[in-house]
């Protein structure tokens, strides 16, 4: 508006001055003291209009809003703040994310036995999240909680158990001056559907010929695939539909309940044990995919206590000796195990009779997925030199990794031989990628400044930043405009000058021939 009222105005301003230019021209082409006056009126003018629209013109001092996502996942919590230009909102990659708190402790789920301590745990988080965000913002500042597959594991467990926590949870985010705008359990197909919108919107993808990446998401306890298929969705459940910025995507997504790392551990040890020992008396498991010399005393407990690996019978009350053989070739074979492949209902699955299309395009690979290759440093090798790798890993005593990674946490070091193995088989065996498609994987950790993940997406559905159709852009950028202007009232200047030189030589030759 403003721009187009300016560019009027500037026009005719610079049309009446060269017409009165003219007319002194015509009238009395001698008098030159007058067309220098004019000449520096025109130039102070076409000065004072290019910096009026460039003032004008220029974006205003940006106003940021925020938002705030708790990823309450199995392992344990995060806590995101993003930030945005206030007038930029629906415009696509103008989220980032500004803060990032990892809540002490493990996941909300651990707390079915005492919920009450469940809301206070996100207490230093959520101070962090009101010193990070200016206090003029906080009332309008909405809050979400979403829980994942642990929550989801405690609901079939024990209902109760889970609504208290929530409850609890609830209750401690709304003693916060923020907007509260609700704490749920979220489906697998919303985190996997919302992944793949943060890691598409933060690549700006959605404005970009370039099409989609699909999103591959490795939790503690739940595992998800989404990506854009041109085939046929023979299951309606894996088949989700969104237009965004005025396309049309059509996507398979689906999540694995009980396939995130450490349930995947829980089912590849249960596997194990199962079939080599009777549960009764003393068990010694050799695990192919644990370092030699690894040798640690576990409940039973601990590994049957999840739905996932759920028995009936007597309470599992024993212990297990867990010792690491590490042999990376059987413990291929091991984790082959907990994936079923033998039928399939549909024209072709991933594992466990789930309909999953050939996958397509390049994907990103984050959470878990990120930090085990990118501990191993496998996240630029194919396949087969990262399984040449993986072996060499877990053949490595334990003791001696210990020595060569004092800093890293045991629990996670001690997994790592199962965890990349892991995700190999689940990849390779589990999704059907192969050695030529390989390299489509990205392994991510973050975008920018933003981590890949299922919050953004979330945030950005919920407060319906992205639209539908693609919101109307100017004509013109704000720089190109400037330069526009300037070049333009460069040329009409010019212009001036070269037709004064030209009138001056005329009415000088005009001058001669009279004399
Ligand atoms: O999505 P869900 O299944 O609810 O689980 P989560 O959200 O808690 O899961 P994360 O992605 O945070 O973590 C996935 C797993 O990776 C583990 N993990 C986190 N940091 C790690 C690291 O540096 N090295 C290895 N494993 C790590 C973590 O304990 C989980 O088992
Ligand atoms: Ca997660």
């Amino acid at each position: 508006m403003g721009l187009h009222y300016l560019n009027f105005k500037q026009l005719t301003l610079i049309h009446l001055f060269s017409l009165f230019f003219l007319e002194i021209k015509v009238k009395n082409p001698w008098h030159r003291r007058q067309i220098i006056i004019v000449t520096v009126i025109i130039a102070v003018g076409i000065i004072i209009m290019v910096s009026i629209g460039v003032v004008q013109n220029k974006p205003l001092h940006q106003k940021y809003k925020y938002g705030i996502v708790l990823d309450a996942g199995s392992s344990h919590t995060s806590v995101y703040v993003y930030e945005w230009p206030a007038e930029k909102e629906n415009n696509t990659g103008m989220v980032q994310q500004k803060h990032a708190c990892n809540v002490k402790g493990k996941g909300i789920s651990s707390y079915s036995g005492t919920p009450d301590k469940a809301g206070v745990s996100l207490k230093e988080c959520m101070d962090e999240a009101k010193m990070t965000i200016p206090k003029h913002r906080h009332h309008e500042t909405p809050v979400y909680l979403g829980a994942t597959a642990g929550m989801r594991l405690l609901k079939m467990d024990d209902d109760t158990a889970s609504e208290k926590v929530l409850k609890s949870v609830e209750n401690f985010l709304q003693t916060y001056p923020f907007s509260y705008r609700g704490a749920r359990i979220i489906t697998g197909q919303e985190e996997g559907a919302f992944g793949w919108i943060t890691v598409n919107y933060l690549s700006n993808n959605f404005r970009k010929a370039s099409g989609t990446m699909g999103a591959l998401d490795l939790g503690g306890a739940s595992t998800q695939i989404t990506f854009v298929s041109g085939k046929k969705l023979e299951s309606p459940d894996n088949s989700i539909n969104f237009r965004l910025y005025g396309n049309d995507y059509h996507l398979y997504t689906h999540s694995f309940l009980c396939y995130g790392k450490d349930q995947g551990l829980k089912l590849s040890i249960k596997q194990q044990i199962q079939s080599k020992h009777d549960m009764t008396g003393n068990i010694t498991l050799e695990d192919p995919c644990f370092n030699p010399g690894y040798s640690v005393i576990k409940s039973l407990q601990s590994v049957f206590d999840s739905p996932c690996t759920k028995v009936n019978g007597p309470r599992i009350e024993n212990y297990f000796t867990h010792i690491g053989i590490g042999n990376w070739h059987k413990c291929h074979k091991a984790v082959k195990m907990v994936f079923n492949n033998t039928y399939c209902h549909y024209s072709r699955c991933s594992f466990n009779n789930v309909f999953q299309p050939t996958v397509e395009g390049r994907f990103g690979a984050f959470s878990a997925y990120f930090f085990v290759m990118n501990f191993l440093n496998l996240t630029t090798y194919s396949l087969d030199e990262a399984k040449e790798k993986m072996a060499e890993y877990c053949t490595t005593n334990w003791d001696t990794l210990k020595k060569n990674h004092p800093n890293v946490k045991e629990k996670f070091l001690g997994e790592y031989c199962f965890s990349g193995t892991y995700i190999l088989t689940l990849l390779e065996d589990g999704y059907k990628f192969t050695s030529d498609n390989w390299k489509n994987i990205d392994f991510i950790k973050k975008i920018g400044d933003s981590e890949a993940g299922w919050t953004l997406g979330y945030m950005l559905n919920l407060t319906n930043m992205i639209p539908a159709e693609a919101p109307d852009t100017p004509l013109l950028p704000y720089g190109g405009y400037v330069t526009l202007m300037f070049f333009l009232s460069l040329l009409i200047f010019v212009c001036f000058i070269i037709g004064y030189i030209f009138f001056r030589r005329k009415s000088g030759a005009a001058h001669k021939d009279i004399i």
